[in-house]
Parts: structure tokens; sequence; C-alpha cells
């Protein structure tokens, strides 16, 4: 191991085991040379208060046992990096067989702020349920009876004859959206660099390639255009404002309609693990404190405050977390569920 990374696990107090070990040498190695580390204080103290997920693999599944482990997870920033192009964050094959084997263990689902077709798209996975437009746009199991609004969703079938439903909150919205798309592309046409994504219930209105001189324009242009209607807000990302329906209804309402969905509304009896990096994933994250079970994990290389409990770095990580869960799922089959 290298010397960075053995002083950053003393600093935390931490035995690195193997897989943890490998992970943390990729990021501190450089110290191996000789040369001095600069390890960042304030990440060693945060990851005292948000340890890593990995380091803390063992103990999660000793509380995890004998219940129903459900996966959720966010896609941008957590199974791709994060790029400068929306349209090329692909996901390595390796995450896509991570993902793969996870689902073929555990009822897996994908909440994302970008279209469901999008998300779709670009992790290509049948075995996992999706969820776009910041949860709006939800594919789950097909409940006989649940507690959400019945013209919303839809029942429909897939291609081997399996019954689901889609249920998509804020249809009404559709028109506007569609409007909105429309009229912000021509408000933001001459400023070079911005980019508008559709994301169905949602718009994305990108400017990482914008001059730090022109985002003023941008905002500017976004909020003249939400002056007129009032029934949409603003909310910003990662280099993005978001365009998006003014209802109650998010990333952690879409958790909670699929633990429904997969039969485990109010139940003690299962165990949901949610994984994201971005502001809109802690309403998730406060779903799961709230309910006080499961994992709230939060992707993040540097301190950040958030309500999740525990961390992980990158999606490096993730895929090695994945991977880790995956195997356990199949070593120990007899004493977890796929539904
Ligand atoms: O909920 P998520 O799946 O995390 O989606 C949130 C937004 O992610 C995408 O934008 C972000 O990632 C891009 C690719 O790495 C990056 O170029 C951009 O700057 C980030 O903001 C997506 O394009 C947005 O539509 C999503 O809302």
């Amino acid at each position: 191991m290298g010397r960075a990374a053995s002083k950053l696990y003393d600093a935390m107090g931490m035995k690195p085991r193997s897989q943890s070990e490998s992970m943390s040498k990729s990021r501190h190695d450089h110290a191996d040379g000789g040369e001095p580390v600069a390890i960042d204080q304030n990440y060693i103290s945060w990851l005292r208060e948000h340890p890593s997920a990995l380091t803390s693999f063992n103990r999660m599944i000793n509380v995890a046992k004998g219940k129903q482990i459900i996966v959720f997870l966010d896609y941008d920033g957590t199974l791709s990096p994060i790029v400068s192009d929306p349209e090329r964050a692909f996901m390595s094959d390796q995450m896509r067989a991570a993902v793969c084997d996870i689902s073929n263990c555990f009822p897996t689902a994908i909440i994302s702020g970008r279209s469901r077709e999008k998300v779709y798209d670009f992790v290509k996975l049948d075995g996992v349920y999706y969820s776009g437009s910041h949860g709006m746009d939800t594919i789950g199991p097909a409940l006989k009876n649940n507690s959400y609004a019945k013209n919303y969703q839809q029942r429909s079938f897939d291609n081997e004859g399996n019954e689901f439903i889609v249920f998509q909150p804020a249809q009404d919205f559709l028109p506007a959206v569609k409007k909105m798309l429309t009229e912000i592309k021509e408000r933001t046409q001459n400023i070079p660099g911005v980019a508008v994504e559709d994301n169905m219930f949602c718009l994305s209105v990108h400017y990482r390639h914008v001059k730090d001189e022109d985002y003023g324009k941008i905002e500017e242009e976004v909020k003249f255009m939400l002056a007129n209607h009032p029934d949409f807000h603003l909310t910003r990302g990662k280099k993005v404002l978001e365009i998006r329906p003014s209802i109650k209804w998010n990333k952690g309402d879409a958790l909670k309609y699929l633990l429904e969905a997969f039969g485990f509304h109010e139940s003690g009896d299962v165990f949901p693990i949610y994984i994201g990096d971005d502001k809109t994933d802690e309403d998730a994250f406060k779903v799961l404190r709230e309910r006080g079970e499961g994992y709230p994990i939060i992707v993040s290389s540097t301190p950040r405050d958030t309500v999740a409990l525990y961390s992980l770095h990158s999606p490096s990580e993730v895929q090695l977390f994945l991977t880790r869960l995956s195997q356990w799922g199949f070593e120990n089959s007899a004493t977890t569920r796929r539904q």
C-alpha cells in the first residue's frame, strides 16, 4: 500500500481491507516516489463523518442480513464520470457488468435527471427499472393496488409479456415543457457554448462551455422565461440550470413509489441502498434517513454538505462497491431474495 494511503487510513483510525487498499492506492499513491504528499485534511475529517461504504461494507452487510436489499442508483457522476459533453456520458462495459450482476441479485432501479429513454440508451440493461426526469417518469413492477393517483399510471407489457406500470405524475405539464424547450433554445442560441437538453418533463440548460462573463445572460434568460411560467421552477446541478415542474415530486418520492411497487411500503424487512452524487440525490438520502433504514451513499471526492451517511470517492469506487455487493449476494443467495 502507498505511504500516503496508509497515512490516510491511519488518520481515519481504520485498517484497510484488501479491496479498499487498492482503491486508496490509486488515489493517494504519489508518495511512493519519495515526494511528500498533501493529504486533504478536510476530506479526511469529512470521511470520519461519512465513512467509505467500502470500508464499512461488512458492518452494512450485518445489518442487511435477512432483509430484502434494493439498490437505487443515480446515473451521471455515479455510474458514469462527469464529462464535458452530456451526450457522451457513456458507462464503461465494466460498470455495465457490475450493474447487471447487481440486478441479478437484487431489485435495482436507476433514478436520473435525464429522460428515461436517454438513461436506458446509456445503460442498455433490461433487468433494471428506470426512472427519468428526476423521478417524474418511472417504470416499476405492476402492483395490484398502490396509493398513487391512478390517472398518472399506465399498465403495459414488455416483450416477454411481463406487466409493468409507467408512472408520470407530471403528465399535465408536458405541453408546457415542449413550448419552453423551443423558447429557451431561441433565447440562448446566441450565447456561445450553451446546450439545452430535453429531459422530457424537465429541461437542462448546460453552461459548462460558456464563458464566465456570459453566465449571467443565461440565468437572466431562464428567469425571464420562468416569470411567464409560474408552474415551473429553477434548480441547479453541476454546471447546469434545470427547469422543473413545481409539483411535490422528486427523486425521494420516486424512491418511495418504487419501494411500494416492490412491495415494501412501510416494511421493516427492506434494506434500500441509494448511491448518488448530486444535490437532487439528497431528496432520496433524506427519505432513507427519515425511514431510518438502508444505506444512503454520496459519491464525492471533496467534502460536501450532505445528509448521506456513507461515501464513495468516485464512479470507480461505486463499481467496486457494486461488485462486492453482488459477490456477497451470489454467495448468500439462500438468504437474499430477487423479486
Ligand atoms: O440525476 P443524474 O443522472 O445525475 O443527472 C443529472 C444531470 O446529469 C447530466 O449533466 C451532468 O453530467 C454531464 C455529463 O457528465 C455533464 O456534462 C454536465 O455538466 C452535468 O451537469 C445531464 O446531462 C443532465 O440532463 C442531468 O439533469
